[in-house]
């Protein structure tokens, strides 16, 4: 570090109190009548992805051609047409991949690809040198604009910034009809655009096009980027719309937008912008790019589908995208990124698995049907996400989650009445830990409440038959163990829990109420079992579930009341 900024770095003491002098605010754009707040969003941009250039040129370690080979075939799944797919003068690397593009052939015939250089004619040179071959380039010329950037890198008034424009877009206009296998588009962008001084940007560019002489027929591309974020979106928005009023040849120009994320609204910006006139929008995937990154497309592009706009890139599959991104960049895309990080779709406190629980329920499968599962703003399956992590369980976490994760998971249809028993019991658990509680966790604690639990009451044997007098009775004749001593009881009932309650309460075993039975079908595997469910009022006066799997629902239900009377006579101060 050199010692003007290390002794600036050790004078800075932490933030300025108060009045604060050392920013100031972004001065408005006077612009009347502005119309950008009442547009609104209708079809998708042009997508241009600039993962392999300003993405690449922000990794501690660029990319090797290996992976620019990779994240190239990737974007190009995805649908991007236009793909800056480097900065041919930076290096050998950039150069050697951008010939093996070409010379392999390995550009689909609808993809254009991009190649930035500075506005220096060796750059330019080499440039043009690199995309030889190509069917279809964008050559894309940049300088900075902003007076910080004329005054302190270039050392340049505006003529002179001006002049260093025309030149190249000269210079690129002279070589281009060398490139004669190709369709040459031009890109021009007074870089810094978002802090340059609206007349200023608008002087240069309009120079440059001057030079270009694009057509609506062959239109050039002008890109005005938000380099560094420095002002709210609405001002972005407010620039391109002052810039698109004014241009001389709107027409023969496509407006590209490039915005960046320093404030962290690099998304909303874009957003904006398109209100405003963007046509073309620059970005990467998951916002990787200098500093906070570029416009993130990912973003971008499903916020517009979960508007019902067809963005024509495909991320089905997100998770894959994600991990040859992560693989390419060696970033990691953090767990609450929208959309693809592992939490976004993840419900953990209880109201919101509730209601995520009602919705899926309720959600019609039909199609293309309306998506309204509250808490969830897109189908985590439209990304290729499964519904399994929706909802995981902690302290935070409600009977209703809990209950889902059952049913989603091992397929156990626990009645609405139970939720609650067995939520406190998780709940409990779930304090007791302190931390997050797996799926396999809350099963086996299922397991052990209900399956599993023991007590005073065994069955020894059962059968229960249809009765010969009614229909609807069946006939229930057990052999129960209790406390070591075997006892045969008999009964008739509506159903074999009713039936087998009868048989116990007639043999003076238990003196229980049945509140509830239900049952359903378990399958495991290739195994065809059933569980069953009981609501028991005790002779005590308490009333609790139990629950069994067994070869048959008739033996579930029996073993689902024994489960309940077995565990009354356990100690359950948080259940009962
Ligand atoms: C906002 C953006 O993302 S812009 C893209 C930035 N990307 C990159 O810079 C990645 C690749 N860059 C590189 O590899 C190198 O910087 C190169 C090959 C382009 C140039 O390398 P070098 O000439 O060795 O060094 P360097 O970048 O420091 O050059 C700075 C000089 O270029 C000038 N310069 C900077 N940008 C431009 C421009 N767009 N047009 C013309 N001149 C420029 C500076 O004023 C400075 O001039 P000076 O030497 O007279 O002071
Ligand atoms: C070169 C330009 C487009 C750029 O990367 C920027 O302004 O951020």
């Amino acid at each position: 570090m050199t010692t003007p900024v290390k002794n600036r770095l050790e004078a800075a003491k932490g933030m300025q109190k108060g009045r604060i002098t050392k920013y100031r605010p972004y001065p408005p754009i006077e612009l009347e009548e502005r119309r950008w707040p009442s547009q609104v969003l209708t079809t998708a941009p042009i997508w241009c992805s600039v993962d392999l250039r300003d993405g690449n040129q922000a990794l501690p370690t660029p990319m090797g051609v290996a992976e620019k080979m990779e994240m190239f075939k990737l974007l190009v799944e995805i649908g991007f047409k236009e793909i800056e797919v480097g900065f041919p003068s930076a290096s050998q690397i950039e150069f050697d991949f951008i010939r093996r593009l070409i010379e392999e052939e390995l550009i689909p015939e609808d993809v254009t690809i991009q190649v930035l250089t500075q506005a220096r004619e060796d750059l330019i040179r080499r440039t043009v040198d690199a995309v030889k071959g190509a069917k279809k380039v964008i050559l894309h010329l940049y300088n900075s604009t902003s007076p910080q950037q004329r005054k302190i890198v270039f050392g340049l008034e505006k003529p002179e910034i001006i002049g260093l424009a025309i030149r190249a877009t000269r210079l690129i206009k002279e070589l281009a009809p060398t490139l004669s296998e190709s369709q040459v588009i031009f890109e021009y962008t007074p870089e810094s655009f978002a802090l340059t001084e609206m007349d200023f940007a608008l002087e240069i560019s309009e120079a440059v096009i001057d030079v270009w002489q694009p057509t609506p027929e062959n239109k050039m591309i002008l890109n005005l980027p938000k380099t560094v974020e420095i002002a709210m979106p609405n001002v972005h928005a407010d620039q391109i719309e002052w810039i698109c009023r004014h241009l001389r040849n709107r027409e023969a120009v496509i407006i590209s937008l490039h915005t960046h994320n320093d404030r962290g609204t690099g998304v909303a910006s874009a957003e904006l912008g398109l209100l405003a006139g963007g046509e073309r929008i620059e970005g990467t995937l998951f916002g990787n790019g200098e500093r906070t990154g570029n416009v993130d497309l990912v973003t971008l592009a499903l916020n517009m589908y979960m508007e019902g706009i067809d963005p024509g890139l495909d991320f089905s599959n997100l998770d894959r995208i994600r991990a040859i991104h992560e693989k390419c960049t060696h970033m990691e895309v953090p767990v609450r990124h929208p959309y693809a990080g592992d939490l976004v779709f993840t419900a953990f406190s209880g109201s919101h698995q509730d209601a995520i629980r009602k919705g899926m329920a309720a959600q019609d499968t039909t199609p293309g049907a309306l998506w309204e599962v509250p808490y969830l703003p897109i189908d985590p399956a439209d990304l290729g996400r499964t519904y399994e992590a929706i909802i995981r369980i902690n302290a935070q976490s409600g009977k209703g989650g809990i209950a889902y994760v059952l049913e989603q998971e091992f397929g156990l249809q626990l009645p609405k009445a139970m939720h609650a028993e067995f939520g406190r019991i998780i709940q409990s658990l779930a304090d007791t830990s302190g931390a997050e509680l797996s799926s396999a966790q809350i099963f086996q604690a299922f397991e052990h409440e209900y399956f599993q639990s023991e007590g005073p009451y065994q069955l020894e044997n059962l059968s229960i038959e249809q009765s010969n007098h009614a229909s609807d009775t069946v006939s229930c004749t057990a052999q129960i163990r209790v406390d070591g001593v075997v006892r045969k009881v008999q009964a008739m009932g509506n159903n074999p829990a009713q039936a087998f309650v009868g048989a116990l309460n007639q043999g003076d075993l238990a003196n229980c109420k049945l509140l509830s039975y239900q049952a359903h079908p378990y399958t495991q595997g290739s195994d065809q079992q059933a569980t069953a469910y009981v609501q028991v009022q005790t002779a005590a006066g308490k009333t609790l579930f139990g629950a069994a799997l067994d070869a048959d629902a008739n033996g579930a239900a029996a073993k689902a009341v024994i489960c309940a009377l077995n565990r009354s006579e356990q100690i359950h101060q948080h259940v009962i």
